[in-house]
């Protein structure tokens, strides 16, 4: 029989966090060992609304959580700065990082993947889980070798607190890599409204819509000559994202490295 994974949970009351744990309950190879959450240190999951019968315990400091329950993995889905510290003191503790929190500088992201590297642990980064949204970037970056010109329009439920997307981000990112850097719009074009274009990466624009009643959706808009190619992705649950979650846990158990992005470890 084959050893059970063992996982702590960072975020367990958020909407992420709620969906992972009910994730754990329905896999079996996966054991929930231990909750980081920082409002409810010393009591279990079962003392919460909404996690009947689950005697996890629950912690707010992790290295007292990681000395008491050895896990292998640590899934973090709560805001950026305290996801940055996370995925480094997991790291720092021989465990292995699954981070769905978005929001990471650069320099962030440079830094766990050295640290992951020096200590030869497997660590992930996903922007998002969603193997739709995962085809919805690969596709655009496909599109752009053909189409530079390019906007990307992220909508999301108004309690997000980075802006743009991590998706959003990451899209930009991937089609980089296949469109040449171009100012898009007219040479003379003003915003009479600072920030009415947008946030610009190479001189494509990045739009972050944030309204109640969405949950996670974006569309990449490319313009031709004569002709409009619109791809879009849209997330009406949060149960789309934990297939991804679940590849991540099992995947992180045989790399070395980080990775940032689920398009790397998709068949
Ligand atoms: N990669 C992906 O596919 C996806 C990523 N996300 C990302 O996941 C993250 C969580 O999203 P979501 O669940 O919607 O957000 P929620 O606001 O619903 O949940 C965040 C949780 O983190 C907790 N938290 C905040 N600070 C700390 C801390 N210092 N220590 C421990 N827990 C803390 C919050 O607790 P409290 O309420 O008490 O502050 C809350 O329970 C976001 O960064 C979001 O962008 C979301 C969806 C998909
Ligand atoms: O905050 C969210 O909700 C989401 N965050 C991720 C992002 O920033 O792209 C993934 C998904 O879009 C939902």
């Amino acid at each position: 029989m084959t050893e059970k994974i063992k996982v702590v949970i960072a975020g367990v009351r958020g909407k992420m966090g709620k969906e992972a744990v009910k994730l754990m309950q329905n896999t079996p190879h996966f054991e929930m060992v231990g909750a980081i959450d920082h409002r409810n240190n010393g009591k279990t999951l079962s003392q919460l609304n909404g996690f009947m019968g689950l005697n996890v315990p629950i912690y707010s400091n992790l290295d007292h959580c990681f000395n008491d329950t050895q896990p292998d993995v640590l899934i973090d889905l709560t805001i950026p700065e305290t996801g940055y510290i996370h995925a480094k003191t997991a790291l720092l503790n021989h465990v292995r990082p699954v981070v769905g929190t978005t929001g990471f500088s650069q320099e962030q992201l440079v830094e766990l993947k050295e640290l992951a590297e020096e200590r030869n642990l497997g660590a992930i980064i996903a922007p998002n889980f969603a193997i739709g949204a995962i085809l919805m970037m690969k596709f655009s970056q496909m599109a752009a070798k053909y189409f530079d010109d390019v906007e990307i329009i992220e909508m999301h439920h108004d309690q997000k607190l980075d802006a743009p997307s991590g998706t959003g981000l990451k899209t930009a990112q991937m089609i980089t890599n296949q469109r040449t850097p171009k100012r898009q719009g007219h040479l003379n074009e003003k915003e009479t409204i600072q920030g009415a274009r947008g946030a610009d990466v190479d001189g494509m624009k990045i739009h972050s819509v944030r309204l109640p009643g969405l949950v996670a959706h974006q569309q990449v808009m490319f313009g031709g000559e004569g002709q409009m190619f619109t791809i879009r992705h849209d997330s009406f649950d949060r149960t789309s994202f934990m297939s991804g979650v679940q590849v991540c846990v099992e995947t992180i158990m045989k790399i070395d490295t980080l990775v940032y992005g689920l398009e790397n470890i998709l068949d």
